[in-house]
Parts: structure tokens; C-alpha cells; sequence
């Protein structure tokens, strides 16, 4: 398969899951054939400075967009960047590196649906958006345990950054193919990040596959722990696909199927038996994380970086 590289998008809020779900994605189609970008390298100010100007990272004039825009676009024809790098443990920008384009680059960060140009350069756009609840404990615990903050220092981040949140990052929802949320089934305090259920927003911008195929008259597949609807977002009509913590290896077998028979590529991925990696990935504080919903997820949207790089592919033939 020769084609131009394929660019998927994962944007959220911070402490989203973009890293997590990125390196689930990576692992599937193979370390050597992704490139790994995290657009808080393009921060226009250094930690310091953002404090003493009295901005968040989360505003667009914190960020260089057009830069990010830039690069995006050339990765996109295969050519090389020297990018920034913003290093997380000591607030400061660490010396540029040269990057090459892989035959899949991955784009993870707080902003990157902000501008017409970047929401044009992607093949897949998906949008992270865990409760608030759970993205406080996510970030809590990571910013504590990874970048020196203490808990209250993360809780008056968290607090500070709410109106840029407001404003800029939840917005960026509309733009996606895809939006995941993953979210505790009692939707109360108490769960365990294993059993954690999955609801995929699929909004018609690309074709996805049919899990029409799987379900009965009521939208549900044998019992109620995976579900199909038809739902609204943001005001527009959608596809809502749920998996539930608890949903059994058979259920489960059933939509990797769908996904495998579309995109016969993904096959070597599929079998639960296969692959016993799927939907298992080393959380960014270093905890194992493994759980259908997160194997569903990180399936579906390579199955659609494949079906991209197939139609990459047969133009590049065209051509
Ligand atoms: N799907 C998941 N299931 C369980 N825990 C998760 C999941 N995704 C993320 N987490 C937890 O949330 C923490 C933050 O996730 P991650 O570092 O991936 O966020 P991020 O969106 O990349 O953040 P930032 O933009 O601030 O770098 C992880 O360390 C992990 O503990
Ligand atoms: O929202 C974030 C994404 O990771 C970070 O807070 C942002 O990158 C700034 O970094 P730091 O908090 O280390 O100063």
C-alpha cells in the first residue's frame, strides 16, 4: 500500500485521553508507520511567560496556529518538518526536532479543528469529550503524578481555564467525524477506569460502518450492553453506537467483524485470540488500561485511517 501519509486528529480538552487513545491507535497499525505530533509543542509562550501575560494554554493566541496549519499540510505531501518542542516537566521549549512523515501521522492536541485550513488537511477528525467530572480526576492524577502540579494547583488550573474551555476547545466538537466519550456506568464518583462504557458520536462526514448488520429491530445486540441509535448532536442527526464496560467477548467479536468484513486490512487486528494487545495501552501515569469500549474505539477509527489510506492509494494509481 503507497499513498500519501493519512492524517487522523484527536482533539479534546486536556487530560481528554488524546495521548492514551493515540498510543491504542499506534500499537494497532505498528510504531514504525506512525508519526506521533502533540500540537502543545506549537505553544507560543513558554510556561513562565504565560503566567506573568495572564493567558491559558487553551487560547488561540497562545498557540501557533498558522505554524501548526503549515506543518500539517506539508506532513500531508510527505515532506519534513522541524517542529517545536515544549517540554511538559520544565515549562520551556527543548531545541527542535526533525520530523519525517510516516505512512500514518497522528495529530493530538488542544486546538488543531480551530482554523478552516487545519480541519481540511485531516482524513479523520475525532473529538474526545469525557465528562468534566472524570476529565478533572484524569487530570489531577496525571498532572500530579507526571508534572510536578499539586492537586490544588491542578484544581485552580482547572478552574481558571474553564471559560477558554468554554470558548474555544468544546466548540471544536462540531467539526469531528467522531466524537468518543468515555464515561462510568452510574455515572456517579465511584468506578473503576476498567469498566468504563463508551458512547461514539458518528456524524455522517464519513461513511461508517453498517453495525446495522449485528443489531435487533430495537437497536440493541443480545441484551443491552451495546447499543445502536439514532441521536442528535449539536443539533444535527447522528449515529450513537454504545459499549458497555461489561459487554461479553462475544458481543464484542460481533462488531469487530462488521468492522474486519469492510476493511479486510484490519483482519490481522481483529481476533481477540490474535491480538490479545487490542484495547490494551499504557496509561501516560504508567497504569495498564485494557477494556472492550477502548478496543472498539481504537478499531473503529483505524478501520477508517485504512479505508483512507485504501482511497489514498487508488489515486495515487490514478495518477
Ligand atoms: N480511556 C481511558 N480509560 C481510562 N483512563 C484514561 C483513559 N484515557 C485517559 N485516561 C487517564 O487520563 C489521564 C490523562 O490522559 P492523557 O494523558 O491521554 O490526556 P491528554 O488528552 O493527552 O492530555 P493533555 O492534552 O493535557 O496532554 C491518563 O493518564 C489516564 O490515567
Ligand atoms: O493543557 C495542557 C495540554 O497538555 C497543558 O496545560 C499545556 O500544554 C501547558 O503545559 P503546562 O500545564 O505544563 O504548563
Amino acid at each position: 500500500m503507497s499513498h500519501r501519509p493519512i492524517i487522523l486528529g484527536i482533539v479534546g480538552d486536556s487530560a481528554a485521553g488524546k495521548t492514551t487513545l493515540t498510543r491504542g491507535i499506534a500499537q494497532i497499525l505498528g510504531e514504525d508507520n506512525v508519526t506521533v505530533i502533540c500540537t502543545d509543542d506549537y505553544h507560543r509562550y513558554d510556561r513562565k511567560q504565560r503566567a506573568e501575560i495572564g493567558i491559558s494554554a487553551l487560547h488561540p493566541d497562545c498557540n501557533y496556529l498558522d505554524i501548526i496549519q503549515q506543518h500539517l499540510s506539508l506532513l500531508r505531501s510527505g515532506q519534513p518538518i522541524l517542529k517545536p518542542i515544549y517540554n511538559h516537566s520544565t515549562g520551556a521549549f527543548d531545541p527542535p526536532e526533525y520530523i519525517k512523515p510516516n505512512k500514518f501521522v497522528i495529530v493530538e492536541g488542544l486546538l488543531g479543528y480551530s482554523t478552516r485550513g487545519m480541519r481540511d488537511t485531516y482524513d479523520v477528525k475525532v473529538f474526545l469529550a469525557p465528562p468534566e467530572a472524570l476529565r478533572s480526576t484524569w487530570k489531577i492524577k496525571r498532572d500530579t503524578r507526571k508534572r510536578g502540579y499539586t492537586e490544588e494547583q491542578v484544581i485552580e488550573q482547572l478552574r481558571k481555564r474553564e471559560s477558554d474551555s468554554e470558548a474555544f476547545i468544546r466548540p471544536q466538537r462540531q467539526w469531528a467525524d467522531a466524537v468518543v466519550t468515555f464515561y462510568p456506568s452510574n455515572g456517579g464518583t465511584e468506578y473503576d477506569d476498567l469498566l468504563l462504557n463508551v458512547r461514539l458520536v458518528l456524524r455522517p462526514t464519513i461513511p461508517h460502518p453498517d453495525f446495522t448488520k449485528i443489531l435487533d429491530s430495537n437497536g440493541n445486540h443480545q441484551g443491552s450492553a451495546v447499543r445502536l441509535e439514532l441521536d442528535r448532536d449539536m443539533g444535527k442527526p447522528v449515529d450513537v453506537l454504545e459499549v458497555d464496560g461489561h459487554a461479553t467477548d462475544e458481543q464484542v467479536r460481533q462488531i469487530e467483524r462488521v468492522l474486519c468484513s469492510e476493511v479486510p486490512h484490519l483482519g490481522q487486528f481483529c481476533s481477540l485470540e490474535g491480538n490479545q494487545d487490542i484495547g490494551k495501552v499504557v496509561g501516560t501515569t504508567g497504569e495498564t488500561l485494557q477494556s472492550y469500549p477502548l478496543a472498539i474505539t481504537q478499531l473503529l477509527i483505524t478501520y477508517h485511517m485504512l479505508k483512507a489510506a485504501n482511497v489514498a492509494a487508488a489515486m495515487a494509481i490514478q495518477v
